[in-house]
């Protein structure tokens, strides 16, 4: 048999989209790439994979196989399928455009890179449903990991699970994700916490071409667990409301041609999680209220994206406008930031 080259590239992804917090998601055109080499099977001693990195967060990315975010993904997919190990000589070549910790999905992109990797090693032939079950095993909230896997714009949402699977889908992450140390021995985590079937069910929204995305990136990292920590656990009907209102709204306002920026704009607001994590992103009140459609023809609406700090504008023109004015408001508060106009593009491919 012949050594074989497959590639695996996964977008990046915007997650709520204002008040769709946990439920929406949209991938966006920056992306995860691997470039596999899987040499024939040999007789020599094993070699564990070679992961070399370029890109956003080169400097911080674990190298070790037993360490890495994909990597460990993939290996968890590959025992609770009865395989131990890596394909020995395995070298794995990762370029990421993906910037860390800032709200454009970087942990999803690297879990569903994971799993297919594992499902591609393994040679599974897992379908996407079960797939994303083990992404949700590990990436607890759907709309990441889902928009990243299928592409487009996606509402998910978690199955409720009986007692038996409840149990299995809530073991800590450290135990689905152990750090495998390649010398353990041969039944060392031979037998992780498989995912109950069915764990994520979503559905495409319509999106008009017509919309693109400013992606405004503060030079700052926030960490999806910190940016939940400030977040209450229960919340007033009228907020909930406010939001299921706006957030029935926005599912088919944003496939319309041509958009209503009108609609769009309030149908963006929120209540639920934006206004908690103000605390932790200098000049987000301010961005997201002085940028209307009315001071910027073209914009449609405006958000923090995912857990942040980066901010989503969507507009149909006048981008730059909408970018460099957000650049002025978060200079006076001592944020630099960075700026991309990015398209909605399709879900992960393995070729
Ligand atoms: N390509 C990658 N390879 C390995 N680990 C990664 C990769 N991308 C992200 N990570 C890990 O995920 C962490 C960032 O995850 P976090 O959930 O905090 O932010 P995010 O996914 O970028 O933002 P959000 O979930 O709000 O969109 C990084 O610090 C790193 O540990
Ligand atoms: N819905 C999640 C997305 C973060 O990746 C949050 O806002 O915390």
């Amino acid at each position: 048999m012949a050594s074989r080259t497959f590639r695996i590239k996964i977008p990046a992804t915007s997650a709520n989209i204002g008040p769709g917090f946990d439920v929406v998601g949209l991938s966006l055109s920056l992306h995860l790439t691997l470039t596999v080499l899987q040499p024939p099977p040999s007789d020599a001693p094993y070699n564990a994979p070679q992961l070399r990195y370029t890109g956003e967060g080169a400097a911080e990315v674990p190298l070790d196989a037993y360490k890495n975010l994909t990597t460990r993904v993939a290996l968890y997919l590959l025992r609770c399928h009865g395989i131990r190990l890596f394909p020995s000589g395995l070298v794995i070549d990762v370029h990421n455009e993906i910037p860390f910790g800032r709200g454009l999905g970087s942990s999803g992109a690297a879990v569903i890179a994971g799993v297919l990797l594992g499902n591609e090693l393994g040679a599974l032939h897992l379908p996407r449903a079960r797939l994303l079950d083990f992404a949700l095993m590990v990436e607890r909230h759907p709309d990441n990991v889902t928009a990243a896997l299928v592409g487009g714009f996606v509402g998910s949402y978690l199955r409720e699970l009986d007692d038996a699977a409840t149990q299995a889908a809530s073991v800590p992450l450290s135990e689905v994700l152990p750090e495998y140390p390649p010398d353990a021995g041969e039944d060392w985590g031979l037998n992780p916490p498989v995912p109950p079937v069915g764990i994520g069910h979503y559905v495409r929204f319509g999106w008009s071409d017509s919309i693109r995305a400013v992606a405004i990136i503060p030079r700052f990292e926030l960490s999806t667990a910190t940016a939940r920590e400030v977040l209450p656990l229960q919340y007033s009907r009228k907020d909930l409301v406010f939001n299921l209102q706006r957030l029935a709204v926005l599912t088919t306002a944003l496939g319309q041609s041509p958009p209503d920026p009108e609609l769009i704009y309030e149908a963006m607001k929120d209540r639920i999680h934006q206004p908690y994590r103000k605390v932790l992103i200098p000049g987000l009140p301010e961005v997201t209220s002085l940028i209307t459609p009315m001071t910027h023809p073209g914009l449609l609406g405006i958000c923090l994206s995912g857990a942040g700090p980066t901010i989503l504008a969507l507009a149909t023109h006048g981008f730059e406008a909408i970018a460099e004015d957000a650049r002025s408001i978060f200079k006076e508060k001592g944020v630099d930031i960075d700026w991309k106009l990015l398209t909605v593009v399709g879900g992960s491919v393995v070729e």
